[in-house]
């Protein structure tokens, strides 16, 4: 959970506490440089990449730059578990599995800042309320959306299902190429690294976590 809490550094205006979200809400705000700053510093690498940032066709890219990661990384201003506040009754008593499929997300890695192409597959097992079905993409999205390893980021969203909605079980798998292993380094194209992890039922009845990953690869055997 440390770590979660930790990966929040920006969020500017904290949300009422409650007492499912408040570890989730405490988060240090940390120092963060102007966007004057941050252009400089693309400015630096375009130096150091060996081009002229004052040619015509760089100028405007350090403000290009900082606005394209201001999106591609504004994960770190959105809380995931604010996502999963708003819950509905159990729908005509279903308590079986909820299995969102193929959730695309980008996302980069911590240690290269390189993306991560890929997709989740995030199920729960509903104890007593539901979801909406886009707040788990959004969470995904949220995650995704900060430097990441694949094994934390697979982790983060199966603990913050887990300590909100509270369900009987979270499974999660990414399915993702690491850019950092095709683009350069060892260039291996086409790798998948497949990451999984499980709570609750889905920890503790290997049948639940065959079912679970029969329903990912053909949801028809389910
Ligand atoms: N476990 C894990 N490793 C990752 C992930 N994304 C990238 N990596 C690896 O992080 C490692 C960083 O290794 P270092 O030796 O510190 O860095 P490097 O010299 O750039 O490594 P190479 O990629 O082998 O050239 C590499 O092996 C990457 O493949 C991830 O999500 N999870
Ligand atoms: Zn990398």
């Amino acid at each position: 959970m440390d770590a979660i809490i930790r990966n929040f550094p920006h969020r500017p205006e904290p949300q009422a506490k409650s007492a499912d979200t408040s570890a989730f809400l405490d988060r240090p705000v940390t120092d963060r440089p102007s966007r004057e700053e941050a252009e400089a510093a693309v400015r630096t690498l375009l130096r150091w990449a060996g081009d002229d940032p004052d040619r015509e066709g760089l100028r405007d890219t350090p403000a290009r730059v900082v606005k394209a990661y201001q999106e591609l990384f504004s994960g770190y201003d959105r809380c995931p578990a604010d996502e999963l506040g708003r819950t509905f009754e159990e729908v005509a008593g279903f308590d079986d599995m909820v299995l969102l499929k193929d959730i695309s997300f980008h996302s980069h890695c911590e240690h290269h800042m390189v993306p991560i192409i890929g997709k989740a597959h995030v199920a729960y097992l509903p104890n007593g309320k539901v979801v909406g079905l886009s707040k788990i993409a959004r969470v995904v999205d949220i995650f995704a959306r900060r430097l990441q390893t694949q094994e934390s980021m697979t982790a983060q969203i199966a603990t913050v299902i887990q300590e909100i909605l509270k369900p009987r079980g979270v499974a999660v798998m990414i399915e993702a190429e690491h850019l950092c292993m095709s683009m350069r380094g060892i260039q291996k194209q086409g790798s998948t690294t497949i990451t999984t992890t499980f709570t609750g039922a889905f920890k503790e009845q290997p049948e639940e976590q065959v079912r679970f990953m029969t329903m990912v690869r053909d949801p028809r055997k389910g």
